[in-house]
């Protein structure tokens, strides 16, 4: 019999902190003199939801220059071994063999919720489905629905709209059967429909309320998309009296302050039902503002999830969820239902019923590694996803990341075109002027290389283009995109601050200038185009030394299949001679623009 104890300091799970694993080989020991090492397998049971991360571990047992034969059966003392993705080795010496060496190896399972999701189909248009059909919609989201052109819902929608409105059929309180409601989690295409997935069960889960209380809060990571996403809540939120607010720094402090509440009878207000923000616009108003409270929040949207798990490290989850279950906050008093940080479930616990907190998560590319998702700390989380799970992540955060899979658009064609770094320039140029590949989204890496490009394809002339990085200033943010919305600029050349979420309609081609680093840049970058079912091409230039590493990442994310655009060099030579005379007009104008630069800002 060999023992091996967990160690007692795994932090990870409150109540059940050391577990025995015993194995038992059969038959005995010496039988086998010339085989000396064995895998003995324990399976932990895949129900037990307190940890979603490991859930099979392997004890390897090797047995080093057998004595011979020994009836006695071998009795190994238990030892204490941490938890950890590389065999933990441990030698012990045993009597009637030399050396034993065993080693415990956790092999990663997904858990049953992130490997069996409820499927959403891809192709949005063969899978609409009338809004009549959907289950639980009211009469007024029905008419409202209908008055904003929505006659189907995409199939990302007819799953979850009716999943978030069984939480709340029975009131705010409770979810179905009276239980907690169940954390959601969607992963779906770019394009495919998510915000509304989110908006209409919640302004006609809000509809009702009597008093005003910021009862939904959407954290998005960049105010361009914290705005589009507001704009979508109000226009469904529209004559229900239901007041949304947008926090991401478009007005100034003082006046999104005055936005989130008032004081009447010397009492705070709440003036805000549905809040939309960006994270540190967010924990500012948490800490600065007056009678902005979020204890009788309900629901907690987290868009573009996987990013804002990233940016978990400025803890604006942790802010959020104290603000949340703070004690001593204004409508504990005034409340029956006093709002506890949820522990352990017990009778007691579960009376009063207080306010749950659900939280839903959307992403393209949601990230599918449980340690990472422990950090949002789910309740009982279901998942709805177009991507099939491939196998379970091995051990190491390398292999976890290399074999995420994701899906792409329906109607997205990718290319890649090979070339060099001298010929990019031309061929963008020959993409919008010959092949008339108009309104054009182009990525750069960076906001410099952003710049030189806008300038050079100025001073070339012919094409109406303008930039979308941080070197402008929201406002100027706010009226390019309005202007390439409009059809006033053919080329929009940009960083990856226009690359995720960002919904404008009629954008056939998107090129990625500069390669994408990440899996998940170039998913949300290509997902500008090719939205809502309709269809849209992608290119990306690649340089030599790109090309292998590209593609394999590409096709190992589950591509449905990246083609090979070639421009013939003939086509690019005619464009050569002036292309010559821009690039010397071009060195003189960032000379300038450097100069000037120092000028007005000689510190910088
Ligand atoms: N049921 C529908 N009928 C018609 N158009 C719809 C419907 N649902 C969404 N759309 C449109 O589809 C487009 C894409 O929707 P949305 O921006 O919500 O996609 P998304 O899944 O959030 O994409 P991303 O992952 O890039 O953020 C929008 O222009 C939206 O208005």
């Amino acid at each position: 019999t060999l023992q091996c104890k967990e160690n007692p300091t795994i932090q990870r799970e409150p109540y059940n902190t050391q577990r025995t694993l015993q194995c038992k080989e059969i038959p005995t020991i010496h039988r086998e003199p010339y085989n000396t090492q064995r895998t003995l397998q324990y399976k932990e049971n895949p129900t037990i939801h307190r940890e979603p991360y490991n859930a099979q571990r392997t004890l390897t047992v090797l047995v080093v220059n057998p004595v011979p034969v020994n009836p006695v059966p071998v009795q190994v003392d238990p030892v204490p071994v941490t938890l950890s993705h590389d065999p933990v080795s441990v030698t012990q010496v045993v009597p009637g063999l030399q050396v034993v060496l065993w080693s415990l190896q956790v092999h990663r399972v997904l858990p049953q919720w992130l490997a069996q999701p409820d499927v959403i189909l891809r192709d949005i248009r063969r899978n609409l489905v009338a809004v009549g059909a959907v289950q639980g919609l009211s009469p007024a989201t029905l008419k409202k629905l209908q008055d904003n052109g929505v006659t189907s819902f995409f199939p990302v929608q007819a799953e979850v709209v009716p999943a978030v409105l069984e939480c709340v059929a029975q009131g705010l309180l409770v979810g179905r059967g009276g239980y907690r409601p169940r954390d959601i989690c969607v992963s779906a295409p770019t394009g495919s429909g998510k915000t509304l997935a989110f908006v209409v069960p919640l302004v006609q889960a809000l509809i009702g309320r009597v008093v005003c209380e910021v009862r939904a809060l959407v954290v998005l990571p960049t105010k361009e998309l914290a705005q589009q996403v507001c704009k979508v809540c109000a226009l469904y939120a529209e004559g229900s009296g239901l007041k949304v607010v947008m926090l991401g720094g478009q007005k100034s402090f003082a006046a999104e302050q005055t936005s989130l509440a008032e004081q009447r009878g010397g009492k705070w207000k709440s003036l805000a039902d549905i809040v939309v923000a960006t994270p540190g616009r967010l924990v500012d108003h948490i800490n600065k503002t007056p009678g902005f409270r979020l204890d009788l929040l309900r629901f907690l949207v987290i868009d573009e999830a996987d990013r804002m798990i990233d940016s978990m490290h400025h803890s604006w989850l942790g802010q959020v969820t104290k603000a949340v279950f703070r004690a001593g906050s204004g409508s504990e008093g005034s409340s029956v239902f006093r709002r506890s940080e949820p522990t352990h479930i017990t009778a007691a616990s579960l009376s009063p019923p207080q306010m749950p907190l659900q939280k839903l998560l959307f992403s393209a590319t949601l990230t599918m590694n449980p340690e990472k998702l422990q950090q949002l700390g789910l309740h009982q989380p279901r998942l709805f996803s177009s991507t099939h799970s491939g196998p379970a992540p091995s051990a190491g955060p390398a292999s976890a990341k290399s074999q995420e899979r994701f899906n792409f658009p329906e109607g997205l064609t990718e290319y890649f075109v090979p070339c060099t770094l001298s010929k990019k320039p031309l061929l963008i140029l020959h993409y919008i002027l010959h092949m008339k590949f108009c309104p054009l989204l182009c990525f750069t890496n960076s906001r410099q290389a952003a710049h030189r490009l806008f300038l050079l394809v100025r001073l070339f002339g012919g094409v109406e283009a303008a930039e979308f990085s941080s070197r402008l200033s929201t406002a100027e943010r706010k009226h390019t995109l309005r202007d390439f919305q409009h059809g006033k600029i053919q080329l929009l050349i940009c960083t990856d601050a226009a690359a995720r979420g960002i919904d404008i309609e009629g954008i056939k081609c998107v090129v990625n200038y500069d390669a994408p680093q990440y899996l998940r840049t170039y998913i949300h970058r290509i997902g500008r185009t090719a939205r809502a079912g309709k269809a849209g091409v992608a290119f990306t230039f690649l340089l030599d030394v790109q090309r292998n590493s590209f593609l394999k990442m590409v096709e190992e994310a589950g591509s449905a299949g990246i083609k090979k655009h070639s421009v013939k060099h003939q086509l690019l030579k005619n464009m050569a001679p002036r292309y010559e005379t821009t690039l010397k007009e071009l060195a003189s104008a960032i000379k300038v623009s450097y100069l000037q630069a120092n000028t007005l800002h000689p510190y910088e």
